[in-house]
């Protein structure tokens, strides 16, 4: 389990910021293999931010997550925000705050995208439930989008999108289509974990697919794969698919040195939609699993794109 929040009573010396990035490298390794090989890819000063800001995500997910989660309210969440704009004007409260003090210094980084993570958050305490795909898609921006929105101003734009100096960055910047591949990644991890979800209480498809598709929660929860799951399952494929080629579309924006770490993590996540086709769509009883051979086969075709599209 990954440290949590500490009293800020106790005083104690901070690590360094080598040190503090370091502990950062050691955890995303630890927690998410797709994303890590992502940021060996980049140049050092981004993949260290990256791991910075992955830590972040990472402890304010475990807080509603976590093994101790069920201790956590919305006040937990609320010291949480504060802490968060404590970090924003430099004060790190333990080692990991370190890093990221240091990222925000290093990049320009807007706090909203990190203050809207939390608003995710609590969703996820309170709800158990999303009735339209519009609730979903909030729920995914929130979450995940704006781990798009984090990322992208840490790998920055391309050069000649900011060649000239009266050149407004913002308004070249692929915000949308950042978002989605977020919001792409979180459907695909909706799919991939919608058994283990649905046991935990938690459905994420929206409940007017399940009406539309007549499969019922009680289905659900049981597990049944049918022609009625197959094509719900089809159908929500199809949708993080379309959030996938958005995102594709705002790739060569970026600045030449992120450009294969992403189109990698793009064409590895995306790939276990294919592997839920390729099981039957029997997300029950079969984790999609992107095997460690397929994902180096990809290296060299997200290469080519990366360096052609
Ligand atoms: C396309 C453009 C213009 C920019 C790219 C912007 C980026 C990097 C977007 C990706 C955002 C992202 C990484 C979102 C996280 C979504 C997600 C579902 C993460 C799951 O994380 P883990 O649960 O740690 O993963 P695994 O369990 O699958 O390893």
């Amino acid at each position: 389990m990954l440290q949590l929040p500490e009293s800020s009573f106790c005083q104690r010396t901070l690590a360094s910021v080598e040190e503090a990035y370091e502990r950062c490298r050691a955890i995303t390794a630890e927690y998410s293999k797709t994303f890590y090989l992502g940021t060996i890819l980049m140049p050092p000063p981004k993949r260290r931010a990256i791991w910075a800001i992955y830590v972040w995500c990472r402890r304010t997910d475990e807080l509603v997550d976590g093994p101790a989660a069920s201790l956590t309210t919305n006040e937990t969440l609320d010291q949480w925000e504060e802490r968060l704009e404590k970090i924003f004007a430099g004060h790190p409260d333990d080692d990991f705050d370190v890093a990221l003090v240091d990222t925000i210094e290093q990049f320009s980084l807007d706090i909203q995208p990190f203050r809207d993570m939390i608003e995710g958050q609590r969703m996820d305490l309170y709800r158990s439930r999303y009735e339209t795909f519009e609730e979903l898609e909030l729920y995914c921006y929130r979450v995940a989008g704006t781990v798009g929105l984090m990322s992208t101003a840490v790998m920055g734009l391309d050069q000649r999108l900011q060649s000239a100096p009266w050149d407004d960055p913002a308004a070249k910047t692929p915000i949308d289509e950042a978002i989605a591949l977020g919001i792409a990644n979180q459907l695909t991890n909706i799919l991939r974990d919608v058994g283990e979800d649905a046991r935990r209480g938690r459905i994420y498809l929206p409940m007017e697919d399940l009406v539309r598709f007549d499969y019922t929660e009680d289905d659900l929860i049981k597990g049944v794969v049918d022609e009625r799951w197959k094509a719900l399952m089809q159908f929500q494929i199809e949708r993080a698919r379309k959030f996938y080629t958005l995102a594709e579309q705002g790739i060569s924006a970026l600045s030449e040195d992120a450009r294969l770490p992403v189109w990698s993590a793009l064409m590895l996540y995306s790939q276990i939609l294919d592997v839920i086709e390729r099981n039957g769509y029997d997300n029950f009883e079969q984790r999609a699993y992107v095997s460690g051979r397929k994902k180096m086969l990809s290296l060299p075709i997200a290469w080519l794109r990366a360096k052609v599209l």
